[in-house]
């Protein structure tokens, strides 16, 4: 056997050590104020989806947490403005720190916390839970993607709602794992603009389903799930045509319709809804308001991509050289442009039918 060439793992380098969920919850367990966070933010999120609730819910925040203390910056300001704003509009603070890429970049803050390549995992798995734990014990219920399939069971406890991204709405194992998940799950249309992805997931979701996973402890398990009773579309445009406007969503409620499911659509402002121009997001985010307004019921929640500094930085060699508040992935509307835009929505909310 001396020189046997290897037959398995012949392109992994390395297996390296993570706590299991259980001992990082132990480390960082979930306070009162947090549980209670999180529980009224799900539960207000699912009033929102059966219709008990007027309220449109806002997914709103950075692209992507590189920095926890201006993410924890961000934070504060929501929180000040969700008070002001609560009689119309939920707000969920996106807190997003798994990257899904086109082909290659940065993959998030528990990734590559150091963003050098160092790739320390464990240690961004700790601190996205010390992250959303200080947003959730600030009374702010948070939103995330969910990329990877074991991070939910350390970060689970901490997410009132999830999305589903668009690259990934037509896996299995996100379906899957989504009917697990025990809050609202949001799937995104595909790139290409593909809603019949997002609705077969949606349904697929619904059901329940055992597949291959971890469990608290870290052992490798058969997950049986009962099935996500909360999934919803999130229209993010695609195709190189947005899909926000009034036709696109009747279609998209057409479809969920004659799938015998609920007619919940949520509309990412963000995305190929803008062209990627982090500043039309105002005007996508009006429309939207337009056609509430006009009696529309289908459309309960919006999603928008926001940071203090507007627009986004490419990672420097030295990270010294980092803007404070300004997104390393998608562009961003600042923080003046957001209180502005959530403002005003909130006026026109007010004289909603
Ligand atoms: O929202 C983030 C990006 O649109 C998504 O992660 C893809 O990014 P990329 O095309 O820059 O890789
Ligand atoms: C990656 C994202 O969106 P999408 O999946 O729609 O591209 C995102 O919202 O960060």
């Amino acid at each position: 056997m001396i020189n046997t060439p290897a037959i398995e793992n012949t392109n992994v380098s390395s297996f390296g050590q993570m706590p299991t969920p259980t001992e990082l919850h132990a480390t960082m367990p979930l306070s009162d104020r947090a549980f209670a966070t999180v529980m009224g933010g799900r539960e207000t999120l699912r009033n929102i989806l059966d219709r008990k609730d007027k309220r449109l819910f806002v997914v709103v925040g950075p692209c992507s947490i590189h920095d926890p203390e201006a993410g924890l910056d961000y934070a504060r300001r929501l929180k000040a403005l969700q008070a002001e704003v609560a009689d119309t509009m939920v707000l969920v603070m996106r807190v997003y720190f798994e990257k899904p890429r086109t082909t290659t970049g940065w993959k998030g803050y528990i990734n590559d916390p150091f963003m050098d390549d160092s790739f320390r995992v464990d240690v961004g798995m700790e601190r996205a839970r010390r992250f959303l734990l200080d947003v959730c014990e600030m009374g702010l219920p948070t939103a995330t993607e969910a990329l990877d399939p074991i991070s939910p069971q350390y970060l689970g406890d901490l997410i009132a709602w999830t999305a589903i991204g668009a690259r990934t709405t037509e896996s299995q194992t996100h379906r899957e794992m989504s009917s697990g998940l025990s809050t609202p799950v949001g799937f995104k249309n595909g790139t290409d603009g593909d809603v019949s992805i997002a609705v077969n997931a949606v349904q697929s979701s619904a059901s329940p389903h055992a597949f291959l996973g971890i469990n608290g402890q870290g052992t490798v398990s058969i997950v049986r799930t009962s099935g996500n009773a909360y999934g919803h579309v999130v229209l993010r445009g695609g195709g190189g045509r947005p899909n926000y406007d009034s036709v696109s969503v009747a279609i998209a409620e057409q479809a969920l319709a004659k799938a015998k499911l609920p007619t919940n659509l949520v509309v990412d402002c963000s995305h190929a809804n803008s062209y990627k121009k982090p500043e039309l997001q105002p005007l996508v985010m009006s429309d939207v308001i337009q056609q509430i307004k006009h009696g529309n019921r289908s459309l309960v929640g919006v999603m928008i991509e926001s940071n203090i500094v507007s627009g986004a930085q490419a990672i420097p060699e030295d990270l010294s050289q980092l803007k404070y508040g300004c997104s390393v992935t998608d562009g961003c509307i600042g923080w003046e442009e957001t209180e502005a835009m959530l403002r005003g929505a909130h006026q026109e909310l007010l004289q909603r039918p």
